[in-house]
């Protein structure tokens, strides 16, 4: 599955001169890899490179491969990153169901949005206003929208933050699941032991 992996070759980023950070890494399809470190130290940075969001006061150097092709100069919308947040938003203006079907397509989007609420425990919420659910129950949403998309590599940030300790695992395990069955590569940046641990794979550690 070597097109299916992301590479980031000599990546460097600097803030005001100053490097903050130089990553060169290799996530295989299916793997995920655990970027931690203290605060400020750039990890979150490193994710608005790869999505081609790098606010403009940063300059960057280096290449991000994913599947071979060099992604580092398209528009964020055509780099085909799944990308999760913690603090997430869903268009406000649409249902549940709306915002899930956002840029899907084919005669069973019907049945692939019920299933995927099914399988985060939000069974029938298709025509929920976002603004009536709970913290917890719209970052599953978020994360469905995210699968349904057909991302080729996940990119996530503090992801699970918002769940309570038992969904927290079972959601968790879902998108490792997802990744491992997709062969996506996978990057996740968290402060959270137990994310890492339940990762398995590496942890980079970014210094401040
Ligand atoms: N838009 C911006 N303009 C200028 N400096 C920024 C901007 N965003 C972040 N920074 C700075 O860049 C450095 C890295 O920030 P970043 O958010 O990547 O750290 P982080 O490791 O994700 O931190 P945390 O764990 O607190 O989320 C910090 O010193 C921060 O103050």
């Amino acid at each position: 599955m070597a097109e299916r992996t992301l590479m980031l070759d000599d990546v460097r980023i600097s803030l005001g001169g100053t490097e903050l950070l130089a990553v060169d890494l290799t996530v295989n399809a299916g793997e995920v890899v655990t970027i931690m470190g203290p605060s400020g130290s750039g990890k979150s940075t490193l994710l608005a490179w790869l999505t081609g969001n790098l606010p403009s006061a940063f300059a960057a150097s280096g290449r991000a491969l994913l599947g071979g092709t060099d992604i580092s100069n398209l528009p964020p919308e055509q780099r085909r990153m799944g990308i999760l947040f913690q603090d997430d938003l869903l268009f406000p203006h649409m249902s549940v169901g709306q915002n899930l079907s956002f840029g899907l397509r084919g005669p069973d989007r019907k049945s692939r949005i019920a299933d995927a609420l099914a399988s985060v425990g939000l069974e029938g919420f298709e025509g929920r206003d976002p603004a009536t659910l709970s913290g917890g129950q719209r970052s599953r949403v978020a994360l469905m929208r995210m699968l349904l998309s057909e991302p080729k590599a996940l990119l996530l940030d503090e992801p699970f933050a918002k769940l309570d300790a038992e969904l927290r695992g079972q959601v968790r395990d879902l998108v490792f699941k997802h990744a491992k069955n997709q062969g996506l590569p996978v990057l996740m940046v968290t402060h959270d032991v137990a994310d890492a641990e339940a990762a398995g794979g590496r942890v980079i550690t970014l210094r401040s």
